[in-house]
């Protein structure tokens, strides 16, 4: 046993595909004298299929107890028809709620091999690094009323946004911590132009900012136009705060910046626990992929990339980190794409498990 606990969820698709590519990886830094604890269970389909909910209570209080968890993406048309309640993504989505994860962090950074790549212009996207703080835990995703009643002769389907202001300023503050190890720069995206929830979100920034951090730029952009500035000039941007749905779409369009999302991992932090780390859930921005899952085509950077997030914000193996994002860069380096990486004029992908085990060949021989 070490004192390192880590909860894998493979989940559903390409899941349970870019995860057997971190475990490489974990492997790899087990050779090294980093080693950690790992217990694997279901959450998602899979957890459906064997127990008939997303998520058992087990499987929950388990997620509670460890360091962090690593998830690899839930959902796929086969649990379309089922009822909502026990749709995959609802097991995903009590993780994040019961964990408390209010802070999620979705990276978009370009790696330099991928510039070229990006459906941007090269000098548009080389060097981005911008960081993305999706509030996680509240706003249209658990907000009641929801649902779908009956009016009339008509069904209307319900769901509701609404933002305490606890929960406005504790994402903003998570913001504005990070941009002060960044670019020392806040943009807030927000639609105060025609929702309560946003101008309230407008004015607590602001306040956070005003009475905690003088010292950090803060601007404020209606998110419909912020998403055009991403895609116009993306380099404006340091840190962005936004709330769970629009920083669900912004950070899918960021992805794309960098090349594809099968690049672009995630951290969804909670506040601060006694032992001054937070409880963490670390996973891919992108999904199951049905498209391609059982294939071998599926990009693993972006789950990979995940369990670096893990090393930094969960473990303090910051260099660590450093060491595993410079084995991707190297790769990609050396000309080493999956699917997802090749334009048009093709040329030939290499596997899911092609990609992972020359992410681990760089690793050892950075060493
Ligand atoms: N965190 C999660 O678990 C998560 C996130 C997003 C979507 N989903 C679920 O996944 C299912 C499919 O959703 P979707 O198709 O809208 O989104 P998706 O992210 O699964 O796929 C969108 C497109 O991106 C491609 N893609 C995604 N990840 C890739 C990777 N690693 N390598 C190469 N290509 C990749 C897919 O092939 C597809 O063409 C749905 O059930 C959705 O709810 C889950
Ligand atoms: C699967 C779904 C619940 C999830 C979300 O909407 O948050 C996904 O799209 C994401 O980006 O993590
Ligand atoms: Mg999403």
């Amino acid at each position: 046993m070490t004192d390192r606990s880590l909860l894998i969820l493979p989940g559903d698709g390409i899941g349970p595909e870019v995860m057997a590519e971190v475990r490489k990886v974990i492997d790899w830094f087990g050779t090294r004298g980093i080693s950690f604890t790992v217990t694997e269970d279901l959450v998602g389909g899979a957890a459906y299929d064997a127990h008939g909910t997303p998520l058992t209570d087990a499987t929950m209080a388990k997620a509670q107890e460890v360091d962090a968890v690593l998830l690899g993406a839930v959902g796929g048309p086969k649990y379309d028809v089922l009822d909502f309640s026990v749709k995959p993504e609802r097991g995903l989505l009590r993780l994040r709620k019961e964990m408390d994860l209010y802070a999620n962090l979705r990276p978009a950074q370009c790696f330099d091999a991928l510039a070229d790549f990006s459906s941007l212009k090269k000098d548009v996207v080389a060097g981005l690094d911008i960081m993305i703080v999706r509030e996680l835990t509240s706003g249209v995703y658990f907000g009641e009323p929801r649902g779908i009643i009956k009016e009339g002769n008509e069904r209307v389907g319900i769901n509701t946004q609404r933002y305490t202001e606890s929960e406005i300023a504790r994402v903003a503050r998570s913001a504005f911590e990070l941009a002060r190890r960044r670019g020392n720069k806040v943009c807030s995206m927000e639609k105060a132009n025609v929702m309560e929830s946003g101008v309230l979100w407008r004015q607590v920034v602001q306040e956070v900012r005003d009475a905690e951090y003088p010292d950090v730029e803060l601007s404020h952009m209606y998110a419909d136009a912020g998403a055009m500035q991403l895609t116009r000039w993306p380099k404006q941007f340091d840190v962005i705060v936004t709330d769970n749905l629009f920083g669900d779409l912004l950070s899918d369009l960021a992805a794309m910046l960098t090349g594809s999302l099968g690049m672009l991992p995630s951290a969804s932090l909670g506040a601060p626990m006694e032992n001054g780390r937070p409880k963490a859930l670390y996973e891919p921005v992108h999904g199951s992929a049905p498209d391609i899952a059982g294939q071998g085509k599926a990009n693993p950077i972006a789950c990979i990339l995940s369990f670096a997030m893990a090393l930094r914000y969960s473990f303090d193996l910051g260099s660590e980190a450093e060491r595993l994002e410079h084995a991707v860069n190297a790769v990609l380096a050396d000309g080493l794409r999956t699917a997802d990486l090749m334009g048009p004029e093709g040329g030939t992908p290499i596997s899911t498990a092609q990609m992972g085990d020359a992410i681990v060949a760089k690793l050892a021989a950075s060493v």
